[in-house]
């Protein structure tokens, strides 16, 4: 039943419990990675990451950064289009100068939170990228000569 404070809509209500809670929140996680581009290309970049770690085998440390940055990006990435659904309910689409501004802040957001996680995913790679480059020219240095 929806109480007072819902206009007695019972579309709006309060999570009454932690599974509804977790429920709507997969709902909104699903809306985003459905209806946001950038946000499927930050899940394809997370994967490409992962997968490199796995490969060239990063440490205990490297993993919990390379998972902060992520998931930095992705909260990121929700705020934002947290703002632009929010711009948009209240301007209804229309022109306003600082709904534009509200949403070009929003998208500065993620291209600070993009750039620091390239920045964080550079000095962790960096090292085994070195690594493997010796290897391969040594292998290549041995076959040709
Ligand atoms: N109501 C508005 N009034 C004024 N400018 C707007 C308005 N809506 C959008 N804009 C301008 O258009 C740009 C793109 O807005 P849009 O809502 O399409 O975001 P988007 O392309 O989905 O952004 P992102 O790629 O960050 O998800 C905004 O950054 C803003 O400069």
């Amino acid at each position: 039943m929806a109480s007072k404070e819902t206009n007695g809509d019972p579309r709006v209500s309060r999570n009454i419990n932690f599974g509804r809670a977790l429920k709507t929140a997969l709902h909104g996680i699903g809306s985003v990675i459905k209806n946001e581009r950038a946000m499927r290309l930050h899940l394809f970049c997370a994967t490409v990451f992962i997968l490199a770690g796995i490969y060239l085998g990063l440490s205990r440390s490297e993993w919990i950064w390379l998972i902060i940055v992520i998931f930095w990006v992705f909260y990121c990435e929700f705020l934002n289009t947290a703002i632009e659904l929010i711009v948009d309910l209240i301007v209804e689409k229309k022109y306003h100068p600082i709904a534009g501004l509200a949403k070009d802040v929003g998208g500065g957001i993620v291209d600070l939170a993009m750039f620091m996680g390239l920045i964080v995913v550079a000095f962790i790679f960096q090292p085994h990228i070195w690594h493997q480059l010796g290897w391969s020219t040594q292998l290549v240095a041995t076959l040709l000569y």
